[in-house]
């Protein structure tokens, strides 16, 4: 692969393999404990904030303070890494640009590869981009860009294409160790980290993982400790029992916590797979506006706030529509009105997907939030209880909505099999974690037994088989991953009828890539 020699030198290789041997016992004690806890929740608990942390809860103790460039993150764009992105997201004004290993990248190894590759120019300065039509990228000059964070694969990924002591290395290890190598001293000089977004957390001893992990790395890279800054994603339903204790975990590195909504959803689906009271209506009815989901925002910005920690918000999935006017005010609206509601809530800041709603979303944090933040706004009024996070919402699955999750599920599979791990699908941005919920919901409501559409059709076997016998036509268009689409169908289908609901799609779709 082009590039691949320069960024896997021998010394990388060797730092990668130490990190492996360091820490890959602890991942696998972490993902085994996750599989304990879900197997508690299959057999009828409840999660619950814990009573061995209490003291942590209790006590008085705030996060480490952050550097300037940390202090105002009002609207972040994320993407993915492919060298015209991030040089866009770079440019785009944002304050804060997530380049994304982790929900919008399809881990194909010339997808990392090139990822990394423009990271590194971006962070060397030398980056710049040609596209097929011709038109040149080049960043702006450094004091004009977003500041760049990474976000790395999640814990349940593993990077096959390395292989420590014959056992393939964490996708985690491999995209964080990788990136810091290359550029922590570079980034560290001009004080800007590195800064990383770590996704998909499920405990405080997970977060300890990461804090260890990062240790590591400052001290094999001779960075002060605490350089390294951290942003944790609260998108599990356990995580948001435990947000004091992951702020406490990595309190002398943390920047914040987001709410990332949307694996947040899928983790709900996914912890209650096996409690019938607690199904969810259609994806499209399940918004922040949700008491479950206001709860959860809203105890995270208190926590937050409590211990000096910026409460990110999180993503809108409305991007602009081409060519109807009337159809692209009302997507705008949407995310207006999200984002107003965010900072409303005491949020710091928020996410965008895309580089035309960074004003809309910078006018509504400027208007409300005069300050680089409002870490004042200690939220004392929010009383969040178990109930409260754990409460589905009422609502109902319409035949639109059934189809539409099948019709996600296999578009979003197709494209990310072919390489492309983000992707608008009638004018909404999907991504792993958009697609997660479609797909998690299936072999929920398949088995739910007794649930109806809100026409009185049962939701069964033959409402799915028909939905998915429209799709292999999709194979002739030219939507993203065409020729992906009935590898995609035999997947969804696969999926929807095992026994046990997989933990991640991307899991058996990895082991399809490359
Ligand atoms: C649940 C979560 O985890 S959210 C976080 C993960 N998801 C994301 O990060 C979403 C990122 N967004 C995207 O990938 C894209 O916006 C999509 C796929 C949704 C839509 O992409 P497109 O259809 O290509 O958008 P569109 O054609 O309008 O793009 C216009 C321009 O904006 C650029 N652009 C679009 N989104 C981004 C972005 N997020 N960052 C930088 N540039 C972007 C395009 O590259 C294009 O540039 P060009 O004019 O130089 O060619
Ligand atoms: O990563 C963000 C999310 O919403 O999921
Ligand atoms: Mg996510």
């Amino acid at each position: 692969m082009d590039g691949q020699d320069a960024l896997l030198t021998a010394e990388a290789l060797a730092f990668l393999a130490a990190l492996h041997r360091r820490f890959e016992p602890e991942r696998q004690r972490r993902l085994q404990a996750r599989r304990i806890r879900q197997s508690t929740f299959d057999a009828g608990a409840l999660p619950d904030f814990r009573p061995d942390t209490a003291h942590i809860r209790a006590a008085d103790w705030r996060v480490a303070p952050l550097p300037a460039a940390l202090q105002d993150r009002r609207v972040e764009i994320t993407g993915p890494v492919d060298p015209k992105m991030v040089i866009n997201a770079l440019n785009s004004g944002a304050k804060v640009y997530m380049a994304d290993f982790e929900d919008s990248t399809s881990p194909t190894w010339a997808n990392l590869v090139a990822g990394q590759q423009a990271l590194r120019g971006a962070v060397a300065g030398t980056l710049e981009f040609t596209a097929p039509n011709g038109k040149h990228y080049a960043p702006k000059p450094f004091a004009e860009q977003a500041v760049l964070m990474v976000r790395p694969r999640g814990w349940h990924l593993d990077e096959k294409h390395v292989l420590v002591d014959g056992q393939p290395m964490s996708g985690s290890l491999f995209d964080a160790g990788l990136f810091a190598f290359h550029n922590a001293r570079a980034l560290a000089a001009k004080d800007r980290g590195p800064f990383f977004y770590l996704p998909k957390l499920e405990s405080m001893e997970e977060a300890q993982l990461w804090n260890d992990v990062l240790d590591h790395v400052e001290a094999e890279l001779k960075l002060p400790r605490g350089q390294i800054k951290a942003t944790v994603l609260i998108e599990t339903l356990p995580a948001a029992f435990e947000m004091e204790e992951i702020l406490y975990a990595l309190r002398d590195r943390i920047a914040g916590l987001n709410c990332g909504r949307w694996d947040y959803v899928f983790s709900y689906i996914k912890t209650f797979r096996r409690h019938r009271d607690k199904v969810l209506p259609e994806r499209g009815q399940v918004t922040m506006t949700q008491p479950f989901l206001r709860a959860y925002s809203e105890l995270l910005i208190q926590t937050c706030h409590r211990r000096g920690a910026h409460a990110m918000g999180g993503m809108a999935a409305q991007i602009p529509i081409a060519n109807d006017t009337a159809a692209n005010d009302a997507a705008l609206a949407k995310v207006r009105a999200d984002k107003l509601r965010e900072v409303t809530a005491g949020h710091d800041g928020t996410w965008v997907a895309h580089p035309a709603l960074i004003p809309l979303a910078q006018a509504v944090f400027d208007e409300r939030m005069p300050g680089a933040h409002q870490k004042h706004l200690t939220r004392e009024d929010v009383l969040v209880t178990r109930d409260d996070l754990i409460t589905p919402p009422i609502g109902s699955i319409t035949r639109a909505g059934f189809e539409g999750n099948v019709e996600v599920c296999v578009r979003y599979l197709a494209a990310w099999l072919d390489g492309n791990g983000c992707v608008p699908i009638h004018w909404l941005m999907e991504d792993a974690a958009t697609a997660e919920i479609a797909r998690a919901q299936l072999w929920q409501w398949l088995r739910a037994g007794d649930l109806y559409l809100d026409d009185g059709t049962p939701v069964d076997e033959t409402l799915f088989e028909r939905a998915l016998m429209k799709l292999p036509s999709l194979a002739s268009t030219d939507i993203p991953g065409a020729s992906r689409i009935n590898e995609a169908i035999g997947l969804l289908d696969r999926l929807t009828h095992a026994d046990e609901l997989e933990a991640f799609l991307t899991l058996p779709a990895y082991r399809r890539l490359d």
